[in-house]
């Protein structure tokens, strides 16, 4: 490297560095992660650690999740249709039928209200949007259709990287803002794991890579199969805390370089992330952080049983978990991870289900007293922690004891009965084909047993927490509604529990997102209904 270049290179890291200092971190090397980021100073659980916006995000198309191997004619068809836009670009909300602001010089982001076009445009869209983009759109939809639709976003996602880092280039530095720099000296230091790549993986990206320079600003990657390995093990989904329909789902990818270089993976995380209203991801501290402390994220779902969360992690990120919560051996953690465990060797799984548990889906399961029962508990401890309650203390006591308890057993075999009848109940819950009355009411006793599990797992303003007790709420609200609407409150003021759930939606909506009313903003009436439901309640 010549001294120039060694300098430039100096000059950059220092920038970078300097940009991490502020936020009160620090990225140190280490020999299993590559490097890890600890904290120079100390967090309060709840706290803001990084604020930013992502270098490029894109919202969510129909049928991105589906990477059939063998698809039918039928579905041959449907794989070719490229699915149009319908969420914001900005805030990733569905979009209204009609009204839908357009930016007016690239003519393709759409947006649900003119406020997310003027935010998006003040934030990033003037460093992303290209005039010539209409163009642009048909030949990137052209491409899309010769490629499965789970790898689409890929394509896209190189497109609107690219235009971005050509058009940090062609500025001059001081007009690029610190944190698009930022963004963009991180998106160089990402790591791809290229070499570790199964073949099919490469073979497919070689595909889409073939495909870029059909599609805008192919120049800046020299190498997109590189590029698009590094999509793969740094990218972001961003969940939806909005009360739109699918909340279960993932609305939006983002690329946020800096958040995925600094943040490593931990099963039981000390920190989170929101993709927030104003389009940034805002990353909170989940417990409290002491100086020293490593910062991490939970790259997958907490809830997965180890071995499962240990194959994705293999599969994705390439690297074996060996966290503090997969190490711990014979403890009440490692015991729930093995009553969690759906795989056939896990004799302990065997034994931890009840004779009694109900198999029979038809069979509305609160039927079994025990359920009900089970999930009051789980919930009541859920209601009654603060904001400012360290853990629970059943969690505490799941932690420091080796006692078994009776109900967490009988309730693990409640999550993984529904873990097995999920497919089917969120079908329902998403086709609207859950609008009999008995439907709504098991699939809400399903979605309580979920919450209890993420209540002994996360902290109450996790934003699964946040999301699967809306996801509750708005179960609730359907299965009261199709039974009797007159009596709604009366019905409410009658059953605790779901005022306590209606209330912690509200309370873990509110500290995930900041403001009820702007979450609710592209809400339906139900929703809406919910939400005003919610407002009223006190919190105990
Ligand atoms: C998003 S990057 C995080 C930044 C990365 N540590 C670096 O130095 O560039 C994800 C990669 O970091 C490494 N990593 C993250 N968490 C890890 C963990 N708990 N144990 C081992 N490696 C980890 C893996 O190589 C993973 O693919």
């Amino acid at each position: 490297m010549s001294a120039d270049n060694s300098s430039n290179e100096q000059q950059k890291q220092h920038i970078l560095d300097n940009f991490i200092a502020q936020a009160g971190l620090q990225s140190i090397a280490d020999a299993t992660k590559g490097h890890k980021t600890i904290a120079t100073r100390a967090f309060k659980r709840g706290d803001t650690i990084l604020s930013i916006h992502p270098l490029f995000s894109l919202p969510v198309r129909k049928n991105e999740d589906r990477d059939d191997d063998t698809p039918s004619d039928q579905q041959n068809k449907q794989q070719q249709e490229t699915q149009p836009q319908d969420r914001c670009t900005h805030c990733f909300k569905t979009l209204p039928p009609k009204r839908r602001p357009r930016c007016s010089q690239c003519h393709t982001a759409l947006y649900c209200s003119t406020r997310c076009l003027t935010d998006h445009w003040n934030a990033r869209h003037y460093f992303e949007c290209d005039p010539k983009n209409a163009e642009n759109e048909a030949a990137l939809e052209k491409a899309e259709a010769k490629i499965k639709p789970v790898y689409r976003p890929y394509l896209r996602m190189a497109a609107g990287v690219t235009r971005v880092l050509q058009n940090i280039k062609k500025q001059q530095q001081q007009q690029v803002p610190e944190w698009l720099r930022v963004q963009a000296l991180a998106w160089d230091r990402l790591i791809s794991h290229r070499s570790e790549h199964p073949k099919y993986l490469l073979k497919q990206y070689a595909e889409i890579a073939n495909l870029i320079p059909q599609t805008p600003g192919s120049l800046v990657f020299l190498d997109p199969v590189d590029a698009l390995c590094r999509f793969g093990c740094n990218n972001f989904a961003a969940f939806d805390d909005s009360g739109d329909q699918n909340l279960l789902q993932s609305t939006g990818h983002l690329c946020s370089p800096l958040v995925s270089l600094l943040l490593n993976h931990a099963c039981l995380p000390n920190a989170s992330f929101v993709y927030s209203a104003g389009g940034r991801q805002v990353v909170r501290a989940l417990r409290d952080i002491a100086e020293g402390d490593e910062v991490t994220l939970a790259y997958i779902d907490g809830l997965k049983p180890r071995s499962e969360r240990r194959k994705t992690l293999e599969a994705v990120y390439f690297f074996t978990c060996h966290c503090e919560r997969c190490e711990l051996c014979g403890s009440p953690r490692a015991r729930m991870d093995a009553l969690m465990d759906r795989s056939p060797q896990s004799d302990s799984a065997a034994h931890a289900i009840p004779h009694n548990l109900p198999t029979d889906y038809a069979q509305p399961p609160c039927a079994d007293p025990w359920v009900t029962e089970v999930t009051h508990a789980l919930l009541t401890l859920l209601a009654s922690r603060s904001r400012h309650t360290h853990e629970s203390k059943l969690e505490t006591q799941m932690i420091d004891s080796a006692e078994p308890l009776d109900q967490r057993d009988l309730s693990f075999a409640a999550y993984r009965h529904w873990l097995e009848c999920q497919d089917e109940c969120l079908e329902r819950i998403s086709t609207g084909s859950a609008d009999e009355d008995a439907h709504w009411h098991w699939s809400y006793v399903s979605a309580l047993h979920v919450l209890a599990f993420y209540a002994l797992v996360y902290p109450p303003f996790h934003p699964l927490v946040g999301r699967q007790c809306l996801l509750v709420a708005q179960l609730a609200w359907n299965s009261l509604q199709g039974s009797d609407s007159h009596k709604v409150n009366e019905k409410l003021g009658l059953s605790e529990g779901l005022v306590r759930n209606l209330a912690m939606a509200a309370q873990n909506v509110l500290e995930a997102s900041g403001d009820l009313e702007e979450v609710m903003g592209g809400a339906s009436a139900t929703e809406k209904k919910i939400a005003l439901l919610l407002s009223q309640i006190e919190y105990a």
